[in-house]
C-alpha cells in the first residue's frame, strides 16, 4: 500500500507506536490518516487535524470514527469491506459447516478415543432456510456462497431493493418466521446494538442456529445463553463477542471475573467461538490494502 502511495507521489509516516495524543499533537500536518479498528477518532482528534481531508479505515466497520463530525468538516471516510468481505463469507459458512456436522465435539472426542457416530450425526444445509440480517457486502458474500448448498437465503435490511439471484429481501417478521439459521452482518450502530435480546429471539417462529461475524455488542450475550440453555438457539458460532474490547485475555487471569454468560460458552459443545478474525486472512490483508490504495488515489 504504502509502496502505492509513494509512487503516486503521496509521502507517509507509519506510527504504530504513538499515543493518541502524541498523534493529536501532530496530525494537523497531515492530509489523511490511514487506520485500523482500535484507533478512535473523536471531536477532539478531529478538531486537532486542521488539515485532514480523508480518513481511511482499513477494514469495515466504522464504528471508531465520529462520522457525523468528521462529515461536517468535509472530510471523505473510506473503508474497504470489499477486501474482507470473501473472507468473513467464508469464516460464516465455515462456523455453520462446523456446527451443522458437529465438527467441534467429534474431533474433540475422536482425539479423546471416543467412537461415537449416533451422538453426532450432522445436519445438512441442503433445504434450510438461511437468514441474514444485513445485506450489504459481506451478506453479499455470504449468501454467494450459501447458493451452491441449495438452501434458501432470505435477507432483511433497512436499505430497500437489494435483493438478488442470491437471496430474497424480505421483512424483518417474515425472517423470523421462517429462519432456521440466522446470521448478522450489520455494522455496529444505535439501530444494531443489543439488537438480538430475548424479545428478538423470541420473535423466531421456529428454534434457530445463530451466527454473528458483525458486531458483539449487537448481541446480549446472558439473552443469548438464555436461549442456548432453553433450546430456543440450537447453536451458534461467534466471531464476536461484547467483551472482546475489556481486553479479552484478563477476563480469564485470576483478578478480574469472567462473566457467566462467557463462561457458558466456553463450556458450551454447541458453540464454536473465534478471535475475530473472519475477515482476517492471508488474501484480505492484501485486498484491504489495495482496496484503500485505490480508493485514496480515486479522491
Ligand atoms: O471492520 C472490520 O473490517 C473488522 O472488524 C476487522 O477490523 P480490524 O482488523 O481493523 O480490527
Amino acid at each position: 500500500m504504502i509502496e502505492q502511495l509513494k509512487a503516486a507521489g503521496h509521502t507517509n509516516e507509519e506510527d504504530y507506536t504513538s499515543t493518541k495524543e502524541e498523534i493529536e499533537a501532530k496530525i494537523d500536518q497531515y492530509e489523511g490518516v490511514v487506520i485500523r479498528s482500535r484507533f478512535k477518532i473523536d471531536k477532539q482528534f478531529l478538531d486537532a487535524a486542521t488539515n485532514l481531508k480523508f480518513i481511511a479505515r482499513v477494514g469495515a466497520g466504522l464504528e471508531s470514527i465520529d462520522i457525523p463530525y468528521a462529515e461536517s468538516k468535509g472530510i471523505a471516510l473510506i473503508a474497504a469491506p470489499e477486501g474482507n468481505r470473501n473472507a468473513v463469507g467464508e469464516h460464516a459458512l465455515g462456523m455453520l459447516l462446523m456446527l451443522f456436522n458437529k465438527l467441534k465435539q467429534a474431533d474433540a472426542e475422536v482425539r479423546s478415543g471416543q467412537w461415537n457416530r449416533e451422538k453426532n450425526r450432522g445436519l445438512e444445509l441442503e433445504g434450510k432456510t438461511v437468514g441474514l440480517i444485513g445485506y450489504g457486502n459481506m451478506g453479499n458474500a455470504f449468501s454467494k456462497k450459501l447458493k451452491g448448498f441449495d438452501c434458501e437465503v432470505l435477507c432483511y435490511d433497512i436499505r430497500p431493493d437489494l435483493g438478488n439471484e442470491n437471496a430474497t429481501q424480505v421483512s424483518l417478521e417474515e425472517l423470523q418466521q421462517r429462519a432456521d439459521v440466522l446470521s448478522l452482518h450489520t455494522p455496529w450502530t444505535p439501530l444494531t446494538d443489543k439488537m438480538v435480546n430475548t424479545e428478538f429471539i423470541n420473535g423466531f417462529k421456529k428454534p434457530f442456529w445463530l451466527i454473528n461475524t458483525a458486531r458483539g455488542k449487537s448481541v446480549v450475550t446472558a439473552d443469548l445463553t438464555a436461549a442456548l440453555k432453553s433450546g430456543k438457539i440450537l447453536g451458534a458460532g461467534l466471531d464476536v463477542l461484547e467483551y472482546e474490547k475489556l481486553s479479552f485475555e484478563n477476563l480469564f487471569t485470576a483478578t478480574e471475573q469472567m462473566p457467566e454468560p462467557l463462561q457458558y460458552l466456553i463450556q458450551a459443545e454447541n458453540v464454536v467461538l473465534t478471535p475475530h478474525i473472519a475477515g482476517w486472512t492471508v488474501e484480505s490483508k492484501i485486498k484491504l490494502a489495495q482496496t484503500i490504495v485505490d480508493k485514496i488515489l480515486a479522491l
